[in-house]
């Protein structure tokens, strides 16, 4: 991650709070929201961090960040929290998204209902099979490629996924970039190309079965290790992987330290 490099935490682009803590925010969410469905008024930080999986330190340094310090002896209030984190992520506003490659995977996508919980409206559906033009999923019409700059136009559209075959994932992203897309999410099993401001998450759960299969093959094969190696892989692996910004820049490949951002 570029904390190693740079020997400074890398910071996103507003207010400076570091890259890691962004990604861990979801993390804290969608454990609030998990108590604000059950009523629960207030939570400390060990039990909200506990839930959500993070060490209680970097949960309090990480709400310092947005300047939530909680009150002693009765901890964070949990509504004022969801509202914060939610403001910060800017999910108290609407993003229109669009999915391109309706087949298997789009089609789980567009289904999926923790979108639009979580402010990502599905604004369109597009596939290159003319076949699939106006057939309807997740009760939205599959709209052609050809209407893809209009699609995105027209609805204001600034995130897109990807979830082509891999060989026709460079190809849409040029388009989306070209058409005004500044966030991607690729599905596809490949390396994408963007532009600098435009920003690149790739998802493969075959690299988190793969980071699996290492553990479980070290877990059957060695001796008991100490608690050093032991805790040198305390958290999950990321689920997702963020890209740095390079001024014409390749994706980067796993980044340790990141965890999931699309909370299930
Ligand atoms: N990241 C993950 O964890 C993960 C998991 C499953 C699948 N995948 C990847 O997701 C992608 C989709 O998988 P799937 O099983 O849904 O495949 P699929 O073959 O069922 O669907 C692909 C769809 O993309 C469409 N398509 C092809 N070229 C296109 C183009 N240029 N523009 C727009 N649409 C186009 C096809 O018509 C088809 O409908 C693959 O790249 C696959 O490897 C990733």
């Amino acid at each position: 991650m570029a904390t190693g490099r740079n020997h400074r935490p890398a910071t996103s682009r507003s207010r400076g709070i570091p890259e890691a803590t962004v990604a861990r925010l979801p993390l804290y969410l969608r454990a609030l929201t998990a108590l604000s469905e059950r009523s629960v008024p207030t939570v400390s930080s060990e039990e909200l961090a506990a839930a959500a999986g993070v060490n209680s330190a970097k949960l309090r340094k990480d709400f310092s960040y947005l300047g939530s310090y909680g009150t002693r002896g009765v901890g964070y209030d949990v509504e004022y929290l969801v509202y914060q984190i939610s403001r910060e992520l800017g999910l108290t506003q609407d993003w229109p998204v669009v999915i391109v490659g309706i087949g298997n995977l789009g089609a789980a996508l567009a289904n999926y209902g923790g979108f639009a919980s979580r402010g990502f409206r599905v604004a369109a559906l597009i596939d290159a099979d003319p076949s699939l033009a106006g057939k309807p999923v997740a009760g939205i019409a599959v709209q052609h490629t050809d209407e893809l700059e209009t699609i995105i136009s027209e609805n204001g559209v600034s995130i897109g996924v990807i979830a082509t075959p891999a060989g026709a994932a460079q190809q849409v992203c040029d388009r989306l970039v070209a058409a005004g897309i500044t966030s991607i999410l690729n599905f596809a099993p490949t390396v994408l190309s963007v532009p600098e401001g435009v920003d690149v998450r790739k998802v493969d759960l075959s690299i988190e079965l793969q980071i699996l299969a290492f553990h479980e093959q070290r877990k059957a094969g060695e001796e008991p290790h100490g608690e050093d190696e032991g805790a040198a892989h305390p958290v999950a692996p990321p689920a997702a992987t963020v890209t740095k910004r390079p001024a014409k820049r390749p994706e980067s490949g796993p980044d340790g330290d990141v965890p999931a951002v699309m909370p299930a």
